[in-house]
């Protein structure tokens, strides 16, 4: 893809491969405080997935993605990227090679959006040409329109401010990125739409990422995994979505996903996922598309008060029927 060419002719392979992140019982502890804020945090990002890490306030989701890039110094156990440990690190090198997201108050306002998305390569000496290129090239990536590069942060709205903190912090194409609640200042319309926004964008550039966020639907949306802390820093439940709606591990999982979880579920699936054998044979009710998401489903088919609907493929032909009895059932599963 020709809009992260610049970048990726910086590696050796011309591509800069995603690394794998490693919590090893790493640990926080205040100077001053009883309690650790990080505690004994084990848990390892596969290379390009994101995790998300979500809690209620004060459980240690910033402390626990700061010691990642040596904000916070880490008081034990360690932190391994692409399997070397941070602590012996220089952590000015460390941080540019980790993009990082955080809310609002990322740009330097009396800087043009180019000049703040260049602050990395700039610090690692690259041409001017080549910054050049690589600021229009990630304008396009974030879909803001070249003419925005010589305005100021104030100049744009908040949504197209959050998408310039993404664009930077992807400047150097670095392996790995920390995003700190990045959509939390964006009304929840945009919010969505910045999210599916950069699902999409990962889908091409394929980041180690981490993203800390106190909103469990976010979370859900967001990661490949989903790590749940308790207050202390605590590490409840480590995995999929699918599998923490499925199976909290504990009360407090089950507390924090929600009573509607079983909706949630829904809203992770989509028609096309449900095998074939177990759609009826189609006779009537209302048309749902195959790719309809599950939950969007449901709504469709009490709208219409009917119990079944006629699920069709691409072309409009009917390949089966989708009961209520059915979508219940999965909700449970
Ligand atoms: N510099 C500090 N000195 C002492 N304690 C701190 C410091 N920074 C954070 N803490 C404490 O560490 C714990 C974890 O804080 P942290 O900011 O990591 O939580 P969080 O989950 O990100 O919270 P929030 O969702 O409210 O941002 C809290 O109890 C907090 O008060």
């Amino acid at each position: 893809m020709s809009s992260i060419n610049s970048a990726q002719s910086e590696g050796p392979s011309g591509y800069r491969q995603a690394v794998e992140l490693e919590f090893a019982e790493a640990t926080k502890r205040y100077p001053g405080t009883d309690s650790a804020a990080v505690d004994g945090l084990s848990l390892t990002v596969p290379a390009g997935e994101i995790c998300v890490l979500v809690g209620p306030s004060g459980c240690g989701k910033t402390t626990a993605m700061r010691m990642v890039n040596r904000m916070i110094d880490i008081s034990d156990g360690d932190i391994l990227v692409g399997g070397k440990s941070v602590k012996h690190r220089n952590a000015d090198e460390l941080r540019r090679e980790i993009g990082y997201v955080i809310q609002q108050i990322g740009l330097f306002p009396h800087r043009t959006i180019a000049d703040n998305i260049a602050t990395v390569p700039r610090l690692l000496g690259w041409s001017k040409a080549k910054i050049n290129d690589r600021v229009h090239e990630l304008l396009e990536l974030i879909g803001l329109p070249s003419e925005m590069a010589t305005r100021y942060p104030t100049q744009l709205s908040g949504g197209q401010r959050q998408r310039v903190g993404v664009a930077r912090a992807l400047a150097a194409d670095p392996p790995l990125m920390l995003m700190d609640e990045p959509f939390g200042a964006i009304d929840p319309i945009n919010r969505e739409r910045l999210q599916s926004e950069f699902l999409r964008l990962q889908a091409e550039i394929r980041k180690t990422i981490v993203f800390v966020t106190h909103d469990i639907d976010e979370a859900i949306r967001m990661g490949d995994k989903i790590a749940i802390l308790q207050v202390g820093g605590k590490l409840a439940q480590y995995a999929s979505p699918s599998e923490i709606l499925l199976h909290p591990a504990n009360a407090f999982v089950e507390d924090f996903v929600g009573a509607d979880r079983a909706l949630k579920r829904l809203a992770l699936l989509r028609v096309s996922d449900i095998p074939r054998d177990q759609l009826g044979t189609a006779n009537g009710g209302p048309e749902i598309a195959h790719d309809t998401i599950l939950r969007d489903a449901l709504s469709d088919l009490l709208q219409h008060g009917e119990l079944h609907g006629r699920v069709v493929d691409e072309h409009g032909t009917a390949i089966g029927s989708l009961t209520v009895e059915t979508l219940a059932r999965l909700a449970k599963a």
